[in-house]
């Protein structure tokens, strides 16, 4: 099985997102997390890193783990705490997942958008603190 590292980066309860290129032979054009596929012997949280740097430059500051998600993929979410600005030649934003709910989303998503919106964190609980 594929494993698939997604970064859930909230700012002010909403996440930033990225949209696949039209071009990609894999759900083109589809709104994603920045993540990407774990590489053979290469630990989650090494991939979620790579995967944030390569992709929007950003750099992760703590990570904590969701339940994974199994399709033809397997998705581990983490919700993180990461430095800097997105930059990257994709089209991108910030999102409430109310928001993204109503975008074109990868499939296996859905049922994490949903658990999202149920389950805005509460006022106090902070951001991700373990790594
Ligand atoms: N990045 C990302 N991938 C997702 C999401 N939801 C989802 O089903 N996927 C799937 C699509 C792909 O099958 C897989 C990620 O593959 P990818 O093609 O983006 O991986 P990668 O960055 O390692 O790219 P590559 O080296 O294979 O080109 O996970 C999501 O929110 N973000």
């Amino acid at each position: 099985m594929t494993e698939v590292a997604l970064a859930l980066v909230e700012r002010e309860g909403r996440y930033l997102l990225q949209r696949r290129a039209a071009s990609n032979a894999v759900l083109p054009g589809l709104w994603e997390f920045p993540g990407g596929k774990a590489e053979a012997g290469e630990p989650l949280l090494e991939a979620l890193r790579r995967e944030l740097r390569e992709e929007v430059d950003m750099k992760v500051l703590a990570a904590e783990p969701l339940p994974p998600l199994e399709g033809a993929v397997r998705l581990h979410p983490f919700r993180v705490l990461a430095e800097g600005r997105p930059r990257t030649s994709l089209a991108w934003g910030w999102f409430t997942a109310a928001e993204i709910l109503r975008l074109r989303v990868p499939p296996a998503n859905v049922p994490l958008l949903r658990s999202l919106v149920g389950a805005a964190p509460p006022a106090d609980s902070g951001p991700p603190r373990s790594i």
